[in-house]
């Protein structure tokens, strides 16, 4: 007879104290983790994780897919008004200061640390996970994740870069630690905290302390956040954008904030996956920081976007989704819980992926903007000096449930298409971008794959299926040769046909829904909240790039 794999059976028995892992010696000598009372299980596989979460998560089951639907609680979005950096000397002058980047007093984030530890004490069982950010093995960071909740652990081994047994072997000192202790919250009257929700990191301790938010996507993120940090201070340009790579080589880039297209449109069965969301260029190429894909799962269907659909089996995790009692069938239409639901799961769930996550200097760089107001062309092409004025802008839209508080479309600039995770001044990267684009001859190209002949609400998303046949076009070099026309105020070349698109909808004007008059005031509207917007960014730009931007 097979025992049963479960805690309390042989399999699941604690190790005993006379041998003590070099784990739990690190946590309890680094961290106060007390391995007399708690059971610390480090890199468990996916079958463990899965029981374990099942066993003591509540409401966690498993879909008919075989993914695990587990349930972050109250918070089903990130929250970026409860993250907090840590100031100390020398990092003051170097960070973003501001409504990203809100500082936090070292004593303050020591205080969070504490309970946080604390907390974790307080469970039967510990989770941790050591992996890599990172594919490049000059760049990568160890990382080490310490989780209370087996879901989480899951989360961070499909989101990291897992390591080979030997490298697990070898791992040492990790280089960032997170320890998520989510399940319990901040203390509101601690000086610094607003809410009962606290995200901070300490660039000097390397370390992420996360209370009061049970939300995966702050973990991946914060390594994000980690990243944008330390790679530009190593020549090395982190980017909020996927990556894929044609038959050919040829790389592209698709920057975008959240919900405008990167995962989606990067899965593409005639291109390799590189990676679907953080990405670092360095001089030998672009590598991926992660090891797997996390999924905007709202209105998933098969037939639009196979590759994603048919990556939700075992080992993926399923969140905040709503399922048939007895089938349990997702229904991927069903917004109870929030529009954010999502999948995470690793990056070789992708028939195509490119494993290792690495490949050459981009061709093409594809600025993904979310127009709320239906004014901006579905595709055009941008000078060098067009694509440095709409990254540094970062014009789209925070679509509902990703941040907490967002209920519907929010037109927003968002710097470098990712302000919530830039660290350095927007210009820093900006700066990097130019000069790798200009070394490198890459196309830039602004998609808008927002509302598409009226604003939201009235208007419809530009139809997938077009934004698809534009970057075929795109990809098979049509588009680069085709004819432009000068799209006014903006000054955008806009292509006059691309192959499968209507030529009506590569023209706002042609397609929208209202009068002349009333596009004329859209479009103008729009044009100077890009002026009053670039305000801020003017005295770090060139000259070039300031008169880049739409004239009115
Ligand atoms: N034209 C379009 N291009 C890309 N995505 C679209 C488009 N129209 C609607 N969508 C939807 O928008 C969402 C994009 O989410 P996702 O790809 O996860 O964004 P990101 O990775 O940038 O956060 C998906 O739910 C997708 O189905
Ligand atoms: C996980 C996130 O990223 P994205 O929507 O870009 O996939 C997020 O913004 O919380
Ligand atoms: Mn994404």
């Amino acid at each position: 007879m097979v025992a049963s794999p479960r805690p309390g059976s042989p399999f699941g028995r604690p190790s005993s104290s006379a041998s003590r892992t070099k784990v739990e010696e690190d946590l309890h000598e680094y961290a106060g983790i007390d391995y007399d009372k708690v059971t610390i299980k480090r890199n468990p596989s996916v079958a463990v994780l899965y029981e374990e979460a099942l066993t003591y998560e509540e409401g966690t089951v498993i879909s008919a897919a075989g993914a695990l639907c587990a349930y972050s609680g109250k918070k089903t979005g990130r929250s970026p008004k409860d993250k907090r950096i840590v100031r100390e000397e020398g990092s003051d002058k170097d960070i973003w200061w501001g409504p990203v980047n809100t500082p936090l007093d070292e004593k303050v984030f020591l205080i969070n640390r504490e309970r946080a530890i604390d907390y974790l004490n307080t469970r039967p069982r510990l989770y941790v996970f050591d992996g890599f950010a990172g594919w490049d093995p000059k760049y990568r960071k160890k990382v080490r994740v310490v989780a209370s909740r087996a879901y989480h652990l899951l989360f961070m081994r499909n989101m990291l870069i897992r390591p080979t047994e030997e490298e697990l072997e070898n791992f040492g000192t990790p280089d960032f630690t997170i320890f998520n202790a989510g399940e319990f919250p901040a203390n509101r009257y601690t000086t610094g905290m607003t809410s009962t929700t606290s995200v901070s990191i300490n660039f000097k301790r390397n370390e992420m302390v996360i209370l009061g938010t049970q939300y995966a996507g702050e973990m991946k993120k914060g390594i994000f956040s980690v990243m944008h940090y330390l790679m530009p201070k190593a020549g090395v340009l982190s980017l909020h954008s996927s990556a894929n790579e044609g038959p050919d080589g040829d790389v592209s880039l698709f920057f975008g904030l959240s919900g405008t297209g990167k995962t989606t449109l990067s899965a593409d069965p005639k291109r390799a996956l590189i990676g679907d969301d953080e990405h670092c260029w360095s001089d030998s190429g672009v590598f991926n920081i992660e090891g797997g894909c996390y999924a905007k799962c709202i209105d998933l269907s098969g037939e639009k976007e196979p590759d994603i659909f048919n990556a939700i089996k075992f080992g993926a995790i399923l969140e905040n989704v709503v399922l048939d009692e007895d089938t349990r069938e997702v229904d991927y239409s069903d917004d109870f819980l929030t529009e954010n639901t999502r999948a995470s799961y690793p990056i070789y769930h992708i028939p195509n992926a490119k494993i290792p996550c690495i490949g050459g200097h981009p061709h093409n760089i594809i600025l993904l903007t979310c127009d709320a107001f239906g004014v901006l062309p579905p595709v055009s092409k941008l000078t060098p000096e067009q694509a440095m004025y709409h990254f540094i802008s970062g014009y789209t839209t925070k679509v509902p449930g990703t941040e907490d508080g967002i209920v519907e479309p929010q037109p927003t600039f968002s710097a470098c298409f990712g302000a919530p995770f830039l660290v350095l001044h927007p210009q820093r990267y900006a700066t990097m971008l130019a000069e790798k684009m200009s070394q490198h001859k890459a196309d830039a190209w602004l998609i808008n794959t927002g509302w598409i002949g009226g604003k939201a609400g009235v208007a419809k998303r530009c139809p997938l299926k077009y934004t698809r046949a534009i970057l075929d076009s795109i990809h098979n070099g049509q588009l680069s040769q085709a004819e432009f026309e000068n799209y006014d105020v903006f000054n955008l070349q806009v292509p006059k046909k691309v192959a499968n698109v209507p030529d009506e909808m590569l023209d706002p004007r042609k397609a929208w829904m209202g009068t002349p008059e009333e596009f004329n005031a859209s479009l103008r509207s729009v044009a100077g909240m890009f002026t009053e917007n670039f305000k801020t960014f003017a005295e770090g730009a060139t000259a070039e790039t300031l008169a880049a931007g739409p004239q009115l």
